[in-house]
């Protein structure tokens, strides 16, 4: 069997690898397929990994092409049909485009295209043959794959207390568990809203709605994005055509009966979840392949304020699935660190598969890389009966145009599932609502918690105070939070509330003052060592950051001293003092914080609480840290990028979360190895065999931390127990795996 070799740089495997994973059934059965070293979310199809290099053998095959997530830079690999080799390294036909449906981008080709040939042996007949059936469990069991045909175990509720309907857990969910995965009743994404803008201002909306004032009126020249998106929502509902079942759910959220298909009124039947989009569906994106569309919208509902409200209430913002493009570079690197830099072959694989549709080298230009895309603002019915909290037990996030939601914990039987409609903060911009509610914060402007920027640009986060959260969401939605955390927030000690209130406040000054340090750290040389005298003017000049070596508040002062004098040393000197100046600031909370935790007997619940309010601070003080060179890069800074990068609530995610730590440990580990192969005599010498701290231990400590706090960050707080639980479920996997082999 020839095999398949997959671009490794294709981010979509790992970033939505729960549901891109079933893409890999689609390789020849015994293939060899190079992806990620990290895609672990193949292992549950029965793929295994080939030591470390990213090599993994897949034993299935779907007849058809597969083509999964067309609209990121993802790898298409067009397996033959079963039974004809395609005699070669792997050219299969390419994929058809689907991403010109949005935004007008091409589709991508071959990811091997160009590359040459990267040929492993075949896998294993019994590992081929394990691989085989659970693909195709994933597609004969409904229960088995990320896809399930059908919804997951999830139920309508009526909540009563003020709360409406809401989705509840049928039985005991896993944290990482599937519950929903929806298509949408109407769609935004930023890339699509130029050709929004003028499309409104040049073919307004066709049929005018009855009896309200066509939404077009609302158009202005200096629409703002989020105005846009949601202009375009609307616009969207107006002017599609429906399936019976949308139609329906559409009423509901409307709060009007359904309609019978013969046209006539319902009466209160409450809609049932849709179901779960066949995984055809999910991969050929933009196309209905399961229900024709043919049901118009029905005029009761083409009422402009009703439609805004549908929008206002029900829209979704979640995670695109791909990053930004921060992260995705971020993630490059790390994959250079774990599998090794790119050949040139894969590197111009990896640009075209980035890039925007042509799959083949044309002149002498290189394809730039077209950069993941940030996630879509979208209406799916079913996820829109998700209450908000600010402990959510789920997260959302789309694959294509399709909303997942899975668990973020787990979840009791009868337990309400709740979402965040907050942004989570700390610069990772996940959120339901985020724009909407977080902007709210900003006009409130009273108070010290107002001015508290939870780490997000100004705007109220998962990771605001209570009175902050509570405001935005007031504002957006009309309603008081009155979660767990909130009235654990409020009944905490006076006094270690004020603590919070005063190290949130804090926090921002902290945040400039770092940026200060940064800014200095700029203009100031990039010497290794600071007792080497200046580097010429040139060098000063250069715009790079300081990631020295460990260097204690005195010494800098006294080496600041010797230094000579300039503008070299002065920025040196600055810079230096800056990011002392907040590593001592924030420590000093940090202890604070410690030591009112200490005295106050605090329960599981209220110590959650207390930490998750100061989790800005921490990212300050690491920021700080690592400005100064007190935590090593590039290792921890890598860890934490990788962990904040992939779709929150995938099964990768959710690995990487509980695994951190011995990823980390893997990568020093290795780099450590090769440091020591070049270095043994030396240390040997210079501080005897055993006699030496081993330097990973604070390093694997680090990147622990940090994934923690990028944790925090993404879900707010987390339990001892759900952290057990997926060290647990992990091990547990890891054993299953290591018996099938
Ligand atoms: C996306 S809908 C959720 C489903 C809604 N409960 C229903 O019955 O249709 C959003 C609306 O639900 C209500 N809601 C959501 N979370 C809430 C909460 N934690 N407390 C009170 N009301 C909430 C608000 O009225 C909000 O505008």
């Amino acid at each position: 069997m020839k095999p398949i070799l997959l671009n490794r740089h294709s981010p979509c495997i790992r970033t939505c690898c729960a549901e891109s994973a079933a893409m890999l059934s689609s390789v020849r059965p015994g293939a060899t397929t190079r992806i990620s070293a990290s895609c672990y979310a193949a292992a549950p199809l029965g793929a295994r990994l080939d030591g470390r290099r990213g090599v993994w053998h897949v034993g299935s095959l779907r007849p058809n092409g597969c083509s999964i997530l067309p609209l990121q830079r993802c790898v298409y690999a067009n397996a033959a049909p079963a039974g004809k080799d395609s005699g070669g390294s792997a050219e299969p036909e390419p994929a058809p485009s689907s991403a010109g449906r949005r935004g007008g981008k091409g589709g991508r080709g071959y990811a091997g295209a160009g590359a040459g040939p990267r040929a492993r042996g075949s896998a294993p007949s019994a590992v081929a043959a394990a691989a085989q059936a659970a693909a195709d469990a994933l597609f004969t069991d409904p229960g088995a794959g990320p896809l399930a045909p059908q919804v997951g175990p999830v139920a309508i509720a009526d909540l009563g207390d003020g709360r409406g309907r809401g989705l509840v857990a049928s039985r005991t969910v896993q944290p990482g568990e599937l519950l929903l995965a929806v298509r949408p009743l109407a769609l935004a994404w930023d890339d699509g809203l130029a050709a929004l803008g003028s499309s409104l201002a040049q073919d307004p909306v066709g049929s005018e709605p009855t009896p309200g004032t066509p939404i077009d009126e609302d158009l202005d020249p200096d629409l703002g994005l989020e105005d846009a998106k949601f202009l375009g929502l609307q616009r969207q509902l107006l002017s599609r055509r429906y399936t019976l079942r949308e139609a329906e759910w559409l009423a509901s959220l409307c709060g009007l009966p359904p309609v019978s298909e013969e046209g006539q009124e319902q009466g209160g039947k409450a809609p049932e979840l849709p179901p779960a989009p066949a995984l055809e569906t999910v991969l050929a994106v933009g196309t209905d392949t399961v229900e024709r569309r043919d049901v118009p919208l029905p005029d009761r509902l083409r009422n402009r304020d009703i439609l805004a409200d549908v929008v206002q209430a029900n829209a979704f913002a979640p995670d695109g699935g791909c990053e930004d493009a921060d992260a995705y570079w971020a993630r490059r690197q790390v994959e250079d660190v774990a599998v090794g830099p790119m050949s040139p072959d894969d590197e111009y694989a990896a640009k075209v598969d980035a890039g925007d549709g042509d799959d083949g080298w044309e002149g002498d230009e290189e394809p730039e890389p077209a950069g993941p895309r940030a996630g879509p603002l979208g209406v799916w019915p079913g996820a829109s009966l998700l209450n908000h909290s600010c402990m959510p037990n789920t997260v959302a996030f789309v694959v294509g145009d399709t909303l997942f939601v899975r668990a973020a914990r787990k979840v009791a039987a009868g337990s309400e599932l709740t979402v965040s409609y907050l942004p989570v903060g700390g610069g990772a911009d996940t959120s339901v609502f985020g724009s909407e509610a977080g902007a709210a914060a900003d006009d409130d402007g009273e108070g010290a918690a107002a001015e508290y920027e939870g780490g997000s640009g100004g705007r109220g986060t998962l990771l605001s105070p209570v009175e902050v959260r509570r405001a935005a969401l007031e504002d957006s939605y009309g309603f008081v939070c009155g979660c767990g955390r909130c009235t654990t927030e409020e009944g905490l000690d006076p006094k270690l509330r004020a603590l919070i209130a005063d190290i949130a406040d804090s926090t921002q000054g902290l945040r400039e003052d770092l940026e200060t340090a940064l800014a200095w750290a700029e203009v100031a040389p990039d010497g290794e060592d600071d007792d080497e005298e200046d580097e010429d003017e040139e060098e000063t000049k250069k715009p790079t950051k300081k990631k020295g070596k460990q260097q204690s508040t005195e010494d800098d002062d006294e080496e600041d001293e010797d230094e000579a004098g300039g503008a070299t040393s002065g920025s040196k000197r600055q810079w230096r003092k800056a990011a002392a100046s907040v590593v001592s600031q924030a420590g000093a909370y940090v202890e604070l914080m410690d030591a009112a935790m200490g005295k106050l007997k605090l329960s599981m619940a209220e110590q959650e609480t207390a930490q998750s309010a100061v989790v800005p601070l921490y990212t300050v003080l690491w920021a700080a840290l690592a400005a100064r060179g007190e935590i090593e890069p590039p290792l921890s800074e890598m860890v934490a990028s990788l962990v904040g990068s992939v779709a929150p609530g995938s099964a990768d995610h959710l690995w990487w979360r509980a695994n951190a730590l011995e990823t980390a440990q893997i990568l020093v580990a290795e780099e450590e190895m090769e440091a020591a192969a070049a270095s043994t005599i030396v240390r040997g010498a210079k501080a005897g065999f055993g006699g030496f701290k081993r330097p990973e231990d604070d390093r694997v400590a680090n990147a622990g931390n940090r994934c923690s706090a990028a944790f925090k960050i993404r879900y707010g707080p987390i339990s001892r127990q759900v952290y057990k639980a997926l060290l647990k479920s992990r091990r547990e996997r890891d054993d299953a795996e290591g018996e099938a082999e």
